[in-house]
């Protein structure tokens, strides 16, 4: 089979194996291996440092691999950069653009760029400044934003030549809660349309709700690719609160659940390690059984955190 043929409309996602990349003696990607499937949303999850900003490069074509293949809706990157880069939104964790620019006027410029004709592109910038609610600021040069409006004003500029690959690196960041929740809406729509997308970040609670898969990297090496179905599987706290903490521990005890108490005196809260969620509602069920009165019961932590910490502790 020939890999450097692709096909931007078949959308297969994007598939690297085995990437390497050194900057001098730091190796800022030692061994990774990522896979995101055309129509889910995938995570790229890592402390500081670890090296997602480098690998999302790689996938974006603005960095060569030393090592490894990459394949973007089946083009490499390295062999085919412009079928690539035709594919591809890339939002980079701060925007670098030209201040003295309006949003519209950067938004039909870079549309210009990818051969989109001037009156598709005004109304294209158009509808995806109301998408990002920056219409207000439509007319007003980038350098008066805000962090968060140029972070919006860099998912439109992203999202301009209606790419099926959306690379995202810490799109969250900087933004207000409402924007947060719209950034979330957005992605996801994209993904049931059909597109690829990869989202780095930090704030693991937000994309617990937004991913369908994750892929943990750590000191430059995948450590864990996870689908969000496993996830709600895996072994995890559950927190619980009742009226009678008391018996609601006599209660977990006699289960013979390992537990540990959390929250102070007024606000108590028991938290028990159980293997998945039938775990849970089988003990939520013998808990009201036995009139233990509870009014919360809940995970204690978002699954993908609950990973997170767990494969930080084995790092200890
Ligand atoms: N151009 C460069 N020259 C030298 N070292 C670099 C360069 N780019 C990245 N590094 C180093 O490579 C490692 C990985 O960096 P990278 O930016 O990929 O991490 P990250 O996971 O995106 O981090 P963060 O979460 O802080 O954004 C770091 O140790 C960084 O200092």
């Amino acid at each position: 089979m020939d890999n450097s043929a692709g096909d931007h409309s078949a959308g297969t996602g994007v598939v690297a194996a085995g990437i390497r990349r050194s900057f001098g003696s730091v190796e800022a990607v030692r061994r990774m291996d990522f896979t995101a499937p055309a129509g889910e949303v995938t995570a790229l999850i890592g402390p500081n440092g670890s090296g997602k900003t480098t690998l999302l490069l790689i996938l974006a074509s603005l960095l060569a691999p030393d090592a490894g293949s990459v394949r973007i809706n089946g083009y490499d990157p390295v062999a085919n950069p412009l079928e690539v880069r035709a594919g591809i939104g890339w939002m980079p964790d701060t925007l670098g653009t030209w201040g003295s620019l309006t949003a519209r006027e950067i938004l039909v410029t870079v549309a210009g760029l990818y051969g989109i004709e001037r009156s598709v592109a005004g109304v294209r910038a158009a509808g995806l400044l109301e998408t990002v609610h920056l219409t207000d600021f439509a007319d007003k040069p980038a350098r008066v934003f805000s962090r968060g409006q140029q972070q919006r004003l860099s998912l439109a500029r992203a999202l301009i030549h209606d790419p099926s690959v959306l690379l995202l690196d810490e799109p969250a960041s900087g933004l207000d809660p409402g924007s947060r929740v719209d950034l979330r809406a957005l992605l996801r729509r994209l993904a049931d349309e059909g597109k690829t997308v990869v989202v780095s970040s930090h704030v693991l609670s937000e994309l617990d709700e937004m991913v369908d898969g994750a892929v943990f990297v750590a000191r430059g090496e995948t450590v864990k690719t996870q689908s969000l179905a496993d996830a709600g599987a895996q072994e995890r706290w559950y927190s619980i609160r009742s009226l009678n903490t008391g018996s609601l521990l006599r209660q977990v005890d006699e289960l013979r659940i390992p537990y540990r108490q959390r929250g102070g005196a007024d606000r108590p809260e028991v938290q028990v390690r159980l293997a998945g969620e039938t775990a849970a509602a089988q003990l939520l069920r013998s808990l009201v059984q036995a009139d233990v009165a509870v009014t919360a019961f809940a995970p204690a932590g978002g699954a993908l955190e609950e990973t997170y910490m767990s494969l930080d502790a084995d790092r200890r």
